[in-house]
Order: C-alpha cells, then sequence, then structure tokens
C-alpha cells in the first residue's frame, strides 16, 4: 500500500511540463523527449533567439539528489566546446524542486532510431568510418579530463551526416569514483569492463557500439543457432582485431589515442580494398 502511493505521489510530483509552457521566463515547451530516472528531458523554443533547444528538468520527486547530479552535467558540458556535443546554454534554478539544464537541441535521429526504426543497414567500411568520427569526439572528452561512461545507440544523434554525442549525466572526471557520485543503483547494472572512470571504460562501449551497427546487416540463415559476434559476422581481420581490444579479449589499447590511430588505420586499409 505504501509503495503504491508512493508512486502516486512520484507520479504526481514528476508530472511533465505540458507544450506552450514556459520555462524560466525564456523556454516555450514544445513537447516531452523523455523521462530518465533522474530527469525529464523537452524540446523548447528560445523565445528570445527562435532557436530550439532542450531542456533537462531534475526529476521533482528525485528532490536534492537530481539537482545534485544535473548540476553536475551543467559543469562538465559546460567545459566541452565541440560542434558535435551540446553546447551549453543556462542553468536555471534551483528555486523549489525546481532545477534545469539548457543545452543546444541536436537535430537527427539516434543511432537506435536508425537501425531499430528506419531499418538502415551499415556495412563493415560505414561502420568503421562513422566510428572513426564517434572515436574523434570521444577523445575530445578524454582530452578535456572526462569520461562519457554511457556512449551507446540511442546516446548518438546523426546529424548531417555525423555523428553527435550526447547525455553527460553518466560523465565523470577521469579517475573519479562513480560509487561515491552515483547512487548504487545507477551502477548495479554496468559491467565491471566499464565501471570506472577511466578511458577504457569509454573504449569498451565505442565495441559495443560497433556491434550494432556491423549487426544491423546481418541476416542470420533460416534455423541458424545463434553463436558469438567472432563466428556470426564475416569481417575483416584486422576490424575483429580491433574489436576484440576494444572489448578487452585481447590486451586493451592503453589510451583513446592509440585507439583512434589504429582506427584511421584500419579505415585506409578498408577503403583501399573496396
Ligand atoms: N541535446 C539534445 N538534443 C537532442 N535530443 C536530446 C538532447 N538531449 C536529450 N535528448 C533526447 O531526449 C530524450 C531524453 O534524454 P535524456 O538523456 O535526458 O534521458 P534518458 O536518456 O531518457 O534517460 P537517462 O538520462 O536516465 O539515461 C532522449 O530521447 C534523447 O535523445
Amino acid at each position: 500500500m505504501l509503495a503504491y502511493l508512493r508512486r502516486v505521489r512520484e507520479a504526481w510530483m514528476d508530472y511533465p511540463h505540458q507544450p506552450d509552457e514556459v520555462i524560466g521566463g525564456r523556454y516555450k515547451v514544445v513537447r516531452l523527449l523523455g523521462i530518465g530516472s533522474y530527469g525529464l528531458t523537452y524540446l523548447c523554443t528560445d523565445r528570445e533567439t527562435g532557436l530550439s533547444a532542450a531542456v533537462k528538468q531534475a526529476k521533482p520527486s528525485k528532490r536534492a539528489r537530481a539537482v545534485k547530479l544535473l548540476r553536475r552535467e551543467a559543469d562538465i558540458l559546460q567545459q566541452l566546446s565541440h560542434r558535435c556535443i551540446p553546447r551549453y546554454i543556462e542553468w536555471i534554478g534551483p528555486g523549489r524542486n525546481k532545477a534545469y539544464l539548457v543545452s543546444e537541441y541536436i537535430e537527427g535521429s539516434t543511432l537506435e532510431d536508425l537501425i531499430f526504426g528506419q531499418e538502415q543497414r551499415f556495412t563493415e567500411t560505414e561502420c568503421v568510418l562513422y566510428t572513426l568520427e564517434l572515436l574523434e569526439r570521444v577523445r575530445y572528452v578524454h582530452e578535456q579530463g572526462f569520461v562519457h561512461m554511457d556512449i551507446r545507440i540511442p546516446n548518438v544523434i546523426q546529424r548531417a551526416g555525423e555523428p553527435c554525442l550526447i547525455d553527460f549525466g553518466l560523465a565523470l572526471a577521469m579517475g573519479e569514483d562513480p560509487q561515491e557520485v552515483f547512487p548504487g543503483s545507477m551502477m548495479q547494472m554496468r559491467d565491471p569492463q566499464r565501471r570506472d572512470a577511466q578511458m577504457y571504460s569509454d573504449l569498451y562501449d565505442i565495441g559495443h557500439f560497433m556491434l550494432f551497427m556491423l549487426y544491423s546487416a546481418y541476416d542470420p540463415a533460416p534455423g541458424q543457432e545463434p553463436s558469438g559476434w567472432q563466428e556470426e559476422l564475416d569481417l575483416h581481420p584486422e576490424t575483429r582485431r580491433f574489436l576484440e581490444r576494444l572489448l578487452q579479449l585481447a590486451p586493451g589499447y592503453e589510451d583513446s589515442a592509440a585507439a583512434l590511430q589504429d582506427l584511421r588505420r584500419l579505415s585506409r586499409l578498408l577503403q583501399k580494398e573496396i
């Protein structure tokens, strides 16, 4: 009974802003984009500039903890400046249960939409070239001293053919202890290979990101039993080796610069063989 009442109360507290409501006297809500564990994100129109903005609200039912996590995300975004990472615009609040992070809205489709919604197929070479661009963004983040910690197909938006990296909600300063920053429940689901705020965590995630792209073109023969990616995907030996290193099935890369260098070499090799 108590659990039920708590859920009803949370749903009431977290009732989203409706279209046409104005946040912070400036951002007019167009629609709700999504509800995460600690925030609600809206597509808004900036009434001063007429441009679109992504406005993330700390979930009111999660109180100070949600505000603290959103503030961290804002602080990290503020230190990044890259045309394929949402530009920090401003912080609003906190008022009573109200805090918002305003950032650039990246117009496009997530890789998840492209693969599962629009059924786009990627060849091995396309996957390698795309990952190369993504890894360049990730290298930039690492150079600024941060680890993204959540590189997944819903967090990469394709804008004008280029991958943009969004959602820095789990990002950490390199070497920071995630257990000290995030509630245990947020960390439980993570593989041991991606729990540390070190470059190899992001590289491991990029390995999985590539597998999603590569499997988009995979058609199993009728009745074929599932086996691992190494048997199922017909890859150039150098691509396979690269993936094994990202996924820590072979000695990993020292850092993202080394992985990037190897991926550049691989992309030249594959393009030559086309
Ligand atoms: N800057 C942005 N530009 C475009 N779309 C965005 C931007 N930020 C978030 N979104 C979209 O808003 C939705 C919600 O994103 P958000 O990252 O806030 O939460 P989530 O991913 O649903 O949850 P969690 O953060 O708990 O993983 C997603 O569909 C995401 O693609």
